[in-house]
């Protein structure tokens, strides 16, 4: 399976990475800290190999140590995962589930730096996801400047074309989806192609398209507004920094002009999550760096963007269910703010693979079987996954689609050259 290949293939080589980059810091951390920084950094690597080695040795599965606040929660889930199998057995790399174990991996990476102060705040793949963004610098450049020619016409835009751009705006963020870190194992996996140029020919690689239900809603939201209304607010629940972020704020910027939304909040990861996945720091960085460039259009970006989130239209939160190894159908139960947070939404985008896996609980579903029953009661709002298939796993589709896929390309599942943009309303009007 692919969840064998990643625990076998892809997880330890991130490890190795993440070790490598630790141990290039040295100096840096000398400078820093002294000699404590280097003990600091010889400790970090020593649990980081011990935790490579357990891996590679299916060991059990142990508790965290460290005081972040979501120790407590990250071991109840551990015991219950340990209660479930019996005394016989335990919690291990290679026989439990591919999701708990790979956000195990990722929460203990975080365990091995944060035990170690005083480099306890070092990101070990803030290097790589600042070396993507610069590889994807072509890419930015078309969606920033395109955004901001958008921009000069967008008043005396007629419904139709508002949605013609509200569409492209979208897929641009779908296709964004591709630039992971954590799908090539750390490796480069930047935005090389015109991302705009490509979107015809992209089409036929969309596999479920709820793109004119997503439209309706909003434009629905948008003619019912007066001002007695709440404000129209749409959630990004955000995947990757890099070309991916981008994309989603060249969105989330779409909708707030257009007043298609009143406010964004968005939601990214309180730790370094997946490679590549967003942290606030990673955002705050994205936004100082296109603020610096000599590109008009790049800074023009970077100042409006910031602006929206000084102005509080634009929200950006944390919350620690997102770095646990949950599925979204126990976040009423396990993380009710946040789950009574979304039910705010008038529509959430949730982005990427990752996102998911979460939202159907990965499961081995049947291929046809719904959305909405995939989604196991999470239903705090209309949602929308933008996502390229990186794991085995899709619902949705229609009768034979999956056996034609299979036929015509093996790999559809895993690729990353799949797409879905698929909807779901709880309460259809
Ligand atoms: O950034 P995304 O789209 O959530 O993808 C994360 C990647 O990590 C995985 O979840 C596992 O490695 C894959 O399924 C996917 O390739
Ligand atoms: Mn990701």
């Amino acid at each position: 399976s692919f969840a064998y290949l990643t625990v076998k293939d892809r997880l330890p080589t991130i490890l190795t990475k993440a070790v490598d980059t630790v141990h290039r810091h040295k100096k840096t951390f000398f400078e820093k800290y002294g000699q404590e920084g280097v003990e600091a950094e010889k400790r970090a690597i020593g649990l980081m190999s011990k935790l490579r080695n357990e891996l590679q040795t299916d060991k059990a599965v142990i508790p965290l140590t460290d005081e972040f606040p979501d120790a407590a929660q990250w071991n109840t889930y551990i015991e219950r995962q340990q209660a479930a199998l019996g005394p016989e057995e335990f919690p291990s790399w290679f026989k439990s589930s591919w999701l708990f174990m790979e956000c195990y991996m990722y929460r203990r990476i975080h365990e091995s730096i944060l035990l170690n102060p005083p480099i306890c705040d070092f990101d070990v793949f803030s290097e790589a996801k600042i070396q993507s963004f610069f590889s994807s610098q072509d890419a930015i450049l078309i969606v920033c400047t395109y955004l901001q020619e958008l921009q000069r016409k967008i008043e005396n835009f007629e419904e139709s074309q508002l949605k013609d751009e509200f569409m492209l705006l979208m897929q641009v963020a779908l296709w964004g989806n591709r630039c992971d870190l954590s799908i090539s194992g750390g490796q480069d996996n930047s935005q090389k192609n015109n991302p705009l140029a490509s979107l015809e020919s992209l089409k036929s690689f969309i596999l479920v398209d709820d793109s004119e239900r997503v439209w309706n809603l909003l434009v629905n939201n948008w003619k019912n507004k007066t001002s007695q209304t709440t404000p129209i607010r749409v959630d990004i629940v955000l995947d990757n920094s890099g070309f991916e972020l981008v994309t989603d704020l060249v969105l989330a910027y779409f909708l707030l002009s257009t007043q298609l939304a009143d406010e964004i909040h968005f939601h990214g990861k309180s730790m370094p999550w997946f490679v590549s996945d967003t942290t606030r720091r990673d955002l705050d960085w994205t936004l100082k760096n296109l603020q610096a460039s000599n590109h008009a259009s790049l800074s023009m970006c970077g100042n409006m963007w910031e602006q929206n989130l000084h102005k509080g239209v634009w929200v950006y939160h944390d919350h620690l269910f997102w770095t646990l190894p949950h599925e979204f159908s126990d976040m009423s139960q396990d993380a009710p703010d946040l789950y009574s947070e979304l039910h705010k939404s008038n529509l959430i985008f949730f982005k990427g693979d990752l996102n998911y896996r979460k939202l159907t609980g990965d499961r081995k579903w049947s291929h046809t079987i719904s959305f909405d029953t995939a989604l196991q009661g999470f239903h705090p709002a209309p949602l929308c996954s933008l996502r390229t298939l990186k794991a085995d796993i899709q619902v949705g589709l229609k009768p034979e689609q999956a056996e034609q896929l299979t036929l015509s390309d093996p790999q559809w599942l895993v690729s990353g050259n799949y797409a879905i943009i698929q909807f779901s309303d709880p309460n259809p009007k």
